[in-house]
Protein backbone atom coordinates (compact mmCIF):
# COMPACT_ATOMS: atom_id res chain seq x y z
CA UNK A 1 0.00 0.00 0.00
CA UNK A 2 0.85 3.40 -0.78
CA UNK A 3 3.13 5.42 2.57
CA UNK A 4 2.43 8.90 2.67
CA UNK A 5 5.67 11.50 3.85
CA UNK A 6 3.34 12.07 6.60
CA UNK A 7 1.92 9.13 7.56
CA UNK A 8 -2.22 8.69 7.76
CA UNK A 9 -1.92 8.87 11.52
CA UNK A 10 -0.20 11.84 11.68
CA UNK A 11 -2.45 13.78 9.47
CA UNK A 12 -5.10 15.69 11.41
CA UNK A 13 -8.75 16.02 9.94
CA UNK A 14 -11.06 18.55 11.05
CA UNK A 15 -14.49 18.62 10.30
CA UNK A 16 -16.81 21.24 11.35
CA UNK A 17 -20.33 22.59 10.96
CA UNK A 18 -21.93 19.23 11.11
CA UNK A 19 -20.61 17.55 8.13
CA UNK A 20 -22.51 14.22 7.29
CA UNK A 21 -21.15 11.37 9.54
CA UNK A 22 -19.97 9.39 6.56
CA UNK A 23 -17.45 11.67 5.84
CA UNK A 24 -15.79 10.46 8.94
CA UNK A 25 -16.52 6.85 8.49
CA UNK A 26 -14.59 7.35 5.06
CA UNK A 27 -11.56 8.36 6.50
CA UNK A 28 -11.27 6.38 9.07
CA UNK A 29 -12.11 3.15 6.53
CA UNK A 30 -9.41 4.79 4.82
CA UNK A 31 -7.07 4.00 7.68
CA UNK A 32 -7.18 8.04 9.11
CA UNK A 33 -7.21 8.04 12.69
CA UNK A 34 -7.03 11.59 13.60
CA UNK A 35 -10.62 12.94 13.24
CA UNK A 36 -12.24 15.68 15.28
CA UNK A 37 -15.49 16.56 14.47
CA UNK A 38 -17.99 19.53 15.46
CA UNK A 39 -21.36 19.91 15.05
CA UNK A 40 -21.75 24.04 14.98
CA UNK A 41 -19.41 26.49 13.54
CA UNK A 42 -17.47 27.57 16.19
CA UNK A 43 -16.14 31.00 17.39
CA UNK A 44 -12.76 32.66 16.67
CA UNK A 45 -10.41 31.04 19.23
CA UNK A 46 -12.29 27.84 19.44
CA UNK A 47 -11.97 27.84 15.42
CA UNK A 48 -8.05 28.83 15.62
CA UNK A 49 -7.28 26.13 17.99
CA UNK A 50 -9.18 23.63 15.97
CA UNK A 51 -7.87 24.41 12.70
CA UNK A 52 -4.54 25.43 13.80
CA UNK A 53 -3.01 22.11 13.22
CA UNK A 54 -5.27 20.33 10.84
CA UNK A 55 -3.67 18.89 8.12
CA UNK A 56 -7.16 18.61 5.97
CA UNK A 57 -10.47 21.09 7.01
CA UNK A 58 -13.91 20.07 5.70
CA UNK A 59 -16.34 23.31 6.36
CA UNK A 60 -19.81 24.08 5.23
CA UNK A 61 -21.40 27.11 4.23
CA UNK A 62 -20.45 29.27 7.22
CA UNK A 63 -16.77 28.90 8.37
CA UNK A 64 -14.97 32.27 6.97
CA UNK A 65 -11.67 30.60 6.01
CA UNK A 66 -10.02 33.97 5.55
CA UNK A 67 -7.77 36.29 6.65
CA UNK A 68 -6.56 35.61 10.41
CA UNK A 69 -8.47 32.26 10.23
CA UNK A 70 -6.90 30.84 7.42
CA UNK A 71 -3.87 32.69 8.25
CA UNK A 72 -4.16 30.64 11.95
CA UNK A 73 -3.77 27.43 9.53
CA UNK A 74 -0.18 26.53 9.57
CA UNK A 75 -0.55 22.71 8.07
CA UNK A 76 -2.94 22.73 6.08
CA UNK A 77 -2.79 20.33 2.77
CA UNK A 78 -5.86 20.64 1.36
CA UNK A 79 -9.63 22.45 1.79
CA UNK A 80 -13.39 20.57 1.50
CA UNK A 81 -16.47 22.14 1.44
CA UNK A 82 -19.07 20.22 2.03
CA UNK A 83 -21.52 22.41 -0.17
CA UNK A 84 -21.30 23.93 -3.44
CA UNK A 85 -20.58 27.55 -2.89
CA UNK A 86 -17.04 28.45 -1.91
CA UNK A 87 -17.03 32.50 -1.18
CA UNK A 88 -16.68 31.35 2.26
CA UNK A 89 -12.99 30.82 1.94
CA UNK A 90 -10.50 32.72 0.05
CA UNK A 91 -9.55 30.64 -2.75
CA UNK A 92 -6.90 32.50 -4.36
CA UNK A 93 -4.81 32.85 -0.86
CA UNK A 94 -5.26 29.10 -0.52
CA UNK A 95 -4.10 28.53 -4.02
CA UNK A 96 -1.03 31.08 -3.54
CA UNK A 97 0.01 28.24 -0.37
CA UNK A 98 -0.57 25.13 -2.44
CA UNK A 99 -4.02 24.69 -0.43
CA UNK A 100 -6.64 22.92 -2.99
CA UNK A 101 -10.30 23.37 -2.25
CA UNK A 102 -12.75 20.97 -3.55
CA UNK A 103 -16.61 21.26 -3.39
CA UNK A 104 -19.30 19.62 -4.28
CA UNK A 105 -20.85 20.66 -7.24
CA UNK A 106 -23.99 18.90 -7.68
CA UNK A 107 -24.83 16.63 -4.68
CA UNK A 108 -27.46 19.07 -3.18
CA UNK A 109 -28.88 20.54 -6.75
CA UNK A 110 -31.70 18.33 -6.97
CA UNK A 111 -32.48 19.59 -2.76
CA UNK A 112 -32.90 23.06 -3.55
CA UNK A 113 -34.53 22.91 -6.96
CA UNK A 114 -37.20 20.69 -4.81
CA UNK A 115 -37.84 22.96 -2.29
CA UNK A 116 -37.70 26.30 -3.98
CA UNK A 117 -40.24 24.36 -6.66
CA UNK A 118 -42.50 23.76 -3.54
CA UNK A 119 -42.39 26.93 -2.26
CA UNK A 120 -43.32 28.64 -5.81
CA UNK A 121 -46.29 26.50 -5.59
CA UNK A 122 -46.98 27.75 -1.95
CA UNK A 123 -46.65 31.36 -2.56
CA UNK A 124 -48.67 31.48 -5.41
CA UNK A 125 -51.75 29.65 -3.43
CA UNK A 126 -51.15 32.47 -0.53
CA UNK A 127 -50.34 29.03 1.73
CA UNK A 128 -47.80 31.08 3.93
CA UNK A 129 -50.45 33.84 5.33
CA UNK A 130 -53.61 31.20 5.15
CA UNK A 131 -51.08 28.91 7.32
CA UNK A 132 -50.13 31.88 9.27
CA UNK A 133 -53.58 32.92 10.12
CA UNK A 134 -54.75 29.75 11.11
CA UNK A 135 -52.24 28.88 13.37
CA UNK A 136 -53.70 32.19 15.43
CA UNK A 137 -57.09 30.48 15.30
CA UNK A 138 -57.93 33.05 11.95
CA UNK A 139 -60.46 31.07 9.09
CA UNK A 140 -59.58 32.88 6.17
CA UNK A 141 -60.93 30.18 2.63
CA UNK A 142 -61.01 32.31 -0.04
CA UNK A 143 -59.58 32.19 -3.79
CA UNK A 144 -57.69 35.67 -3.49
CA UNK A 145 -55.22 36.15 -4.84
CA UNK A 146 -54.58 32.55 -5.21
CA UNK A 147 -52.89 30.54 -8.26
CA UNK A 148 -52.26 27.42 -10.47
CA UNK A 149 -48.41 27.55 -11.14
CA UNK A 150 -49.65 26.46 -14.80
CA UNK A 151 -49.28 28.81 -17.40
CA UNK A 152 -47.67 30.90 -15.19
CA UNK A 153 -43.72 32.66 -15.39
CA UNK A 154 -41.01 31.85 -13.49
CA UNK A 155 -37.80 33.94 -14.14
CA UNK A 156 -34.89 32.57 -13.49
CA UNK A 157 -31.44 34.70 -12.73
CA UNK A 158 -28.09 31.80 -12.84
CA UNK A 159 -29.20 29.26 -15.02
CA UNK A 160 -26.60 26.89 -13.77
CA UNK A 161 -26.87 23.36 -12.03
CA UNK A 162 -30.16 24.55 -10.11
CA UNK A 163 -31.61 27.15 -12.17
CA UNK A 164 -31.78 24.77 -15.16
CA UNK A 165 -33.23 21.62 -12.87
CA UNK A 166 -35.56 24.24 -11.60
CA UNK A 167 -36.80 25.21 -14.87
CA UNK A 168 -37.31 21.62 -15.90
CA UNK A 169 -39.52 20.96 -12.64
CA UNK A 170 -41.46 24.55 -13.52
CA UNK A 171 -42.05 23.26 -16.45
CA UNK A 172 -43.45 20.18 -15.89
CA UNK A 173 -45.65 22.03 -13.84
CA UNK A 174 -47.24 24.11 -16.78
CA UNK A 175 -45.06 27.19 -16.00
CA UNK A 176 -43.40 29.38 -19.10
CA UNK A 177 -39.47 29.47 -17.73
CA UNK A 178 -37.29 32.55 -18.77
CA UNK A 179 -33.81 32.88 -17.41
CA UNK A 180 -31.37 35.26 -17.45
CA UNK A 181 -27.55 34.33 -17.16
CA UNK A 182 -24.23 36.43 -18.23
CA UNK A 183 -23.28 33.14 -19.70
CA UNK A 184 -24.37 31.66 -23.02
CA UNK A 185 -26.47 28.57 -22.05
CA UNK A 186 -28.41 25.87 -23.69
CA UNK A 187 -32.15 26.58 -22.45
CA UNK A 188 -33.81 22.56 -21.78
CA UNK A 189 -36.93 21.95 -22.51
CA UNK A 190 -39.10 25.07 -23.82
CA UNK A 191 -37.20 27.45 -21.88
CA UNK A 192 -35.59 31.09 -23.05
CA UNK A 193 -32.90 32.95 -22.70
CA UNK A 194 -33.65 36.76 -22.20
CA UNK A 195 -30.94 39.39 -22.58
CA UNK A 196 -30.27 41.37 -19.54
CA UNK A 197 -31.84 41.55 -15.98
CA UNK A 198 -34.23 44.49 -16.98
CA UNK A 199 -35.77 42.27 -19.71
CA UNK A 200 -36.53 39.41 -17.63
CA UNK A 201 -37.78 41.23 -14.42
CA UNK A 202 -41.47 42.79 -16.25
CA UNK A 203 -42.65 39.61 -17.59
CA UNK A 204 -42.71 36.99 -14.73
CA UNK A 205 -44.61 36.13 -11.80
CA UNK A 206 -42.17 34.29 -9.75
CA UNK A 207 -38.62 35.57 -9.66
CA UNK A 208 -35.96 33.10 -8.10
CA UNK A 209 -32.16 33.79 -7.57
CA UNK A 210 -29.66 30.67 -8.29
CA UNK A 211 -26.32 33.22 -8.72
CA UNK A 212 -23.29 32.69 -6.83
CA UNK A 213 -22.10 35.19 -4.31
CA UNK A 214 -19.78 37.64 -6.82
CA UNK A 215 -19.01 41.13 -6.87
CA UNK A 216 -21.74 41.02 -9.64
CA UNK A 217 -24.14 39.60 -7.58
CA UNK A 218 -23.85 41.18 -4.01
CA UNK A 219 -26.98 43.78 -3.71
CA UNK A 220 -28.25 42.66 -7.10
CA UNK A 221 -31.94 43.23 -6.27
CA UNK A 222 -32.76 46.53 -4.81
CA UNK A 223 -35.83 48.48 -4.95
CA UNK A 224 -35.07 49.16 -8.57
CA UNK A 225 -34.88 45.61 -9.72
CA UNK A 226 -38.33 44.64 -7.50
CA UNK A 227 -40.22 47.43 -9.07
CA UNK A 228 -39.37 46.28 -12.38
CA UNK A 229 -41.20 43.57 -11.08
CA UNK A 230 -45.19 43.18 -12.37
CA UNK A 231 -47.09 44.34 -8.88
CA UNK A 232 -48.39 41.03 -6.79
CA UNK A 233 -45.23 38.77 -8.38
CA UNK A 234 -42.81 36.79 -5.88
CA UNK A 235 -39.39 36.57 -4.70
CA UNK A 236 -37.28 33.46 -4.25
CA UNK A 237 -33.96 33.24 -2.78
CA UNK A 238 -31.83 30.11 -1.62
CA UNK A 239 -28.71 31.46 -3.46
CA UNK A 240 -26.82 33.84 -0.87
CA UNK A 241 -27.59 36.51 1.53
CA UNK A 242 -26.31 39.42 -0.13
CA UNK A 243 -28.01 39.35 -3.21
CA UNK A 244 -31.19 40.77 -2.22
CA UNK A 245 -31.01 44.19 -0.27
CA UNK A 246 -33.65 42.81 2.84
CA UNK A 247 -34.54 46.44 3.72
CA UNK A 248 -35.47 46.74 -0.26
CA UNK A 249 -37.42 43.75 0.10
CA UNK A 250 -38.93 44.56 3.13
CA UNK A 251 -40.30 48.00 1.45
CA UNK A 252 -41.71 46.39 -1.16
CA UNK A 253 -43.87 43.32 0.83
CA UNK A 254 -44.79 46.59 3.00
CA UNK A 255 -46.63 48.24 -0.20
CA UNK A 256 -47.82 44.96 -0.98
CA UNK A 257 -45.88 45.38 -4.71
CA UNK A 258 -44.38 42.28 -4.01
CA UNK A 259 -47.38 39.47 -2.97
CA UNK A 260 -45.05 36.78 -1.45
CA UNK A 261 -41.19 35.81 -0.73
CA UNK A 262 -39.46 32.38 0.50
CA UNK A 263 -35.79 33.51 2.20
CA UNK A 264 -33.48 30.42 2.67
CA UNK A 265 -30.20 32.55 2.73
CA UNK A 266 -29.56 35.78 5.04
CA UNK A 267 -26.83 38.34 5.13
CA UNK A 268 -25.92 37.73 8.68
CA UNK A 269 -26.92 33.38 9.79
CA UNK A 270 -26.34 32.57 13.41
CA UNK A 271 -23.58 30.22 13.61
CA UNK A 272 -25.81 27.14 15.40
CA UNK A 273 -29.44 26.14 16.02
CA UNK A 274 -28.49 27.59 19.96
CA UNK A 275 -28.10 31.10 18.62
CA UNK A 276 -31.27 33.51 18.13
CA UNK A 277 -32.36 34.17 14.03
CA UNK A 278 -33.06 38.03 13.96
CA UNK A 279 -34.27 39.44 10.56
CA UNK A 280 -36.35 42.31 9.27
CA UNK A 281 -38.25 39.56 7.53
CA UNK A 282 -39.57 38.11 10.54
CA UNK A 283 -43.51 38.90 11.16
CA UNK A 284 -44.17 38.95 7.30
CA UNK A 285 -47.27 36.51 7.18
CA UNK A 286 -46.81 36.33 3.63
CA UNK A 287 -42.71 35.24 3.60
CA UNK A 288 -41.45 31.78 3.82
CA UNK A 289 -38.29 31.86 6.32
CA UNK A 290 -36.33 29.13 5.99
CA UNK A 291 -32.72 28.54 7.86
CA UNK A 292 -30.45 28.51 5.01
CA UNK A 293 -31.91 24.41 4.44
CA UNK A 294 -31.77 24.57 0.54
CA UNK A 295 -29.41 21.44 0.27
CA UNK A 296 -30.02 19.97 4.08
CA UNK A 297 -31.43 16.52 2.92
CA UNK A 298 -30.37 13.05 3.87
CA UNK A 299 -30.04 12.06 0.45
CA UNK A 300 -28.04 15.49 -0.70
CA UNK A 301 -25.70 15.44 2.59
CA UNK A 302 -25.00 11.73 2.32
CA UNK A 303 -24.01 12.55 -1.17
CA UNK A 304 -21.73 15.77 -0.43
CA UNK A 305 -19.93 13.41 2.38
CA UNK A 306 -19.13 10.99 -0.16
CA UNK A 307 -18.24 12.90 -2.85
CA UNK A 308 -16.05 15.68 -0.99
CA UNK A 309 -14.40 13.12 1.49
CA UNK A 310 -13.34 11.02 -1.33
CA UNK A 311 -11.64 13.84 -3.17
CA UNK A 312 -9.32 14.89 0.10
CA UNK A 313 -8.83 11.23 0.50
CA UNK A 314 -7.74 11.00 -3.69
CA UNK A 315 -5.55 14.22 -3.04
CA UNK A 316 -3.85 12.92 0.03
CA UNK A 317 -3.18 9.39 -0.86
CA UNK A 318 -2.22 9.85 -4.31
CA UNK A 319 -2.36 13.53 -5.49
CA UNK A 320 -5.17 13.99 -7.55
CA UNK A 321 -6.65 16.97 -7.58
CA UNK A 322 -9.39 16.40 -10.48
CA UNK A 323 -12.36 19.32 -9.88
CA UNK A 324 -10.55 21.14 -7.23
CA UNK A 325 -12.08 25.20 -8.22
CA UNK A 326 -8.89 26.39 -6.93
CA UNK A 327 -6.06 24.60 -8.54
CA UNK A 328 -4.44 23.15 -11.48
CA UNK A 329 -6.22 19.59 -11.99
CA UNK A 330 -4.53 16.79 -12.00
CA UNK A 331 -5.97 13.03 -12.57
CA UNK A 332 -3.15 10.66 -11.40
CA UNK A 333 -3.25 7.00 -11.37
CA UNK A 334 -2.44 4.50 -8.47
CA UNK A 335 1.27 4.64 -7.94
CA UNK A 336 3.41 1.83 -9.00
CA UNK A 337 4.76 0.00 -5.93
CA UNK A 338 8.11 -0.12 -6.71
CA UNK A 339 7.58 3.92 -7.61
CA UNK A 340 7.78 6.92 -5.38
CA UNK A 341 6.08 10.04 -6.60
CA UNK A 342 7.22 13.24 -5.73
CA UNK A 343 4.67 16.64 -5.90
CA UNK A 344 5.87 19.88 -6.60
CA UNK A 345 3.65 22.90 -5.91
CA UNK A 346 5.41 26.13 -6.94
CA UNK A 347 5.51 29.26 -7.89
CA UNK A 348 4.80 29.38 -12.27
CA UNK A 349 7.42 31.50 -13.85
CA UNK A 350 9.89 30.77 -16.40
CA UNK A 351 12.49 28.41 -15.67
CA UNK A 352 10.78 26.50 -12.98
CA UNK A 353 10.47 23.09 -15.17
CA UNK A 354 13.86 23.33 -16.17
CA UNK A 355 15.12 23.65 -12.57
CA UNK A 356 12.60 20.89 -11.45
CA UNK A 357 14.41 18.96 -14.12
CA UNK A 358 18.09 19.63 -13.63
CA UNK A 359 17.19 18.58 -9.44
CA UNK A 360 15.84 14.79 -10.52
CA UNK A 361 18.98 14.93 -12.90
CA UNK A 362 21.58 15.51 -9.85
CA UNK A 363 19.89 12.97 -7.79
CA UNK A 364 20.52 10.57 -10.70
CA UNK A 365 16.75 9.93 -10.80
CA UNK A 366 14.59 7.75 -13.26
CA UNK A 367 11.34 9.48 -14.54
CA UNK A 368 8.91 7.05 -15.50
CA UNK A 369 6.33 9.27 -15.40
CA UNK A 370 5.87 12.97 -14.85
CA UNK A 371 2.58 15.42 -15.18
CA UNK A 372 2.29 18.98 -15.02
CA UNK A 373 -0.54 21.80 -14.91
CA UNK A 374 -0.78 24.75 -14.42
CA UNK A 375 -3.52 27.24 -13.51
CA UNK A 376 -2.16 31.07 -13.48
CA UNK A 377 0.17 31.58 -11.20
CA UNK A 378 0.42 28.41 -9.75
CA UNK A 379 2.26 24.86 -11.12
CA UNK A 380 1.85 21.25 -9.97
CA UNK A 381 4.52 18.81 -11.28
CA UNK A 382 4.07 15.21 -10.29
CA UNK A 383 7.09 12.80 -11.05
CA UNK A 384 6.73 8.96 -10.65
CA UNK A 385 10.57 8.32 -9.88
CA UNK A 386 12.64 4.97 -9.03
CA UNK A 387 14.15 5.75 -5.63
CA UNK A 388 15.32 4.41 -2.55
CA UNK A 389 15.62 7.92 -0.51
CA UNK A 390 13.47 11.04 -1.35
CA UNK A 391 15.42 12.84 1.37
CA UNK A 392 17.65 14.35 -1.08
CA UNK A 393 15.61 15.73 -3.94
CA UNK A 394 12.89 16.86 -1.77
CA UNK A 395 15.48 18.91 -0.08
CA UNK A 396 16.96 19.94 -3.96
CA UNK A 397 13.31 20.94 -4.69
CA UNK A 398 12.51 22.76 -1.50
CA UNK A 399 15.72 24.81 -2.57
CA UNK A 400 14.41 26.12 -5.40
CA UNK A 401 13.07 29.70 -5.33
CA UNK A 402 9.51 29.90 -5.73
CA UNK A 403 8.65 26.29 -4.59
CA UNK A 404 5.55 26.14 -2.32
CA UNK A 405 5.55 23.05 -1.16
CA UNK A 406 6.52 19.49 -2.10
CA UNK A 407 5.14 16.33 -1.16
CA UNK A 408 6.15 12.48 -1.20
CA UNK A 409 3.90 9.42 -1.79
CA UNK A 410 6.05 5.95 -1.83
N1 LIG B 1 -29.67 27.42 -0.09
C1 LIG B 1 -28.79 26.46 -0.12
O1 LIG B 1 -28.72 25.61 0.77
C2 LIG B 1 -27.88 26.35 -1.29
C3 LIG B 1 -27.48 27.47 -1.97
N2 LIG B 1 -26.65 27.36 -3.05
C4 LIG B 1 -26.26 28.57 -3.76
O2 LIG B 1 -26.75 28.49 -5.08
C5 LIG B 1 -25.78 29.01 -5.95
C6 LIG B 1 -25.98 28.45 -7.34
O3 LIG B 1 -25.69 27.08 -7.34
P1 LIG B 1 -25.46 26.28 -8.71
O4 LIG B 1 -26.65 26.39 -9.57
O5 LIG B 1 -25.00 24.93 -8.36
O6 LIG B 1 -24.26 27.11 -9.34
P2 LIG B 1 -23.78 27.10 -10.84
O7 LIG B 1 -22.39 27.61 -10.82
O8 LIG B 1 -24.06 25.80 -11.49
O9 LIG B 1 -24.73 28.19 -11.52
C7 LIG B 1 -24.65 29.56 -11.27
C8 LIG B 1 -25.05 30.28 -12.54
O10 LIG B 1 -25.10 31.66 -12.27
C9 LIG B 1 -24.57 32.35 -13.39
N3 LIG B 1 -24.15 33.68 -12.99
C10 LIG B 1 -23.05 34.04 -12.29
N4 LIG B 1 -23.03 35.37 -12.10
C11 LIG B 1 -24.14 35.86 -12.68
C12 LIG B 1 -24.68 37.18 -12.81
N5 LIG B 1 -24.04 38.24 -12.31
N6 LIG B 1 -25.84 37.31 -13.48
C13 LIG B 1 -26.48 36.24 -14.01
N7 LIG B 1 -26.01 34.98 -13.91
C14 LIG B 1 -24.86 34.79 -13.27
C15 LIG B 1 -23.43 31.45 -13.86
O11 LIG B 1 -23.05 31.71 -15.18
C16 LIG B 1 -24.06 30.08 -13.68
O12 LIG B 1 -24.73 29.64 -14.82
C17 LIG B 1 -24.46 28.59 -5.30
O13 LIG B 1 -23.38 29.42 -5.71
C18 LIG B 1 -24.76 28.74 -3.83
O14 LIG B 1 -24.39 30.02 -3.43
C19 LIG B 1 -26.22 26.14 -3.48
C20 LIG B 1 -26.61 25.00 -2.84
C21 LIG B 1 -27.42 25.00 -1.65
O1 LIG C 1 -26.03 23.28 3.86
C1 LIG C 1 -24.94 23.82 3.69
O2 LIG C 1 -23.93 23.47 4.23
C2 LIG C 1 -24.82 25.00 2.74
C3 LIG C 1 -25.46 24.72 1.44
C4 LIG C 1 -25.07 25.77 0.47
O3 LIG C 1 -25.44 26.91 0.61
C5 LIG C 1 -24.20 25.40 -0.64
O4 LIG C 1 -24.08 24.20 -0.95
O5 LIG C 1 -23.61 26.32 -1.23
Amino acid sequence: MTKLSLSKEKIKVVLLEGVHPEAEQLFRRDGYSQIVTVDSTPADDELHQLIGDAHILGIRSRTQLIGVNLDACDKLMAVGTFCIGTNQVDLDTCKSRGIPVFNAPFSNTRSVAELVMGEIILLLRGIPEKNAKAHRGEWQKSAVRSHETRGKTLGIVGYGHIGSQLGVLAEALGMHVLFYDIENKLPLGNCQAVASLEELLPQVDVLSLHVPATELTKNMITTKELALLPAGAHVVNAARGNIIVIDDLVDALRSDHIAGAAIDVFPEEPASNNETFNSPLTGFDQVILTPHIGGSTQEAQLNIANEVADKLIKYSNNGSTTSAVNFPEVSLPSLHPDLTRVMHIHENKPGMLEQINQAFARENMNVAAMYLQTAGEVGYVIMDVQCDSSEGIVQQLKDISGTIRVRVLH
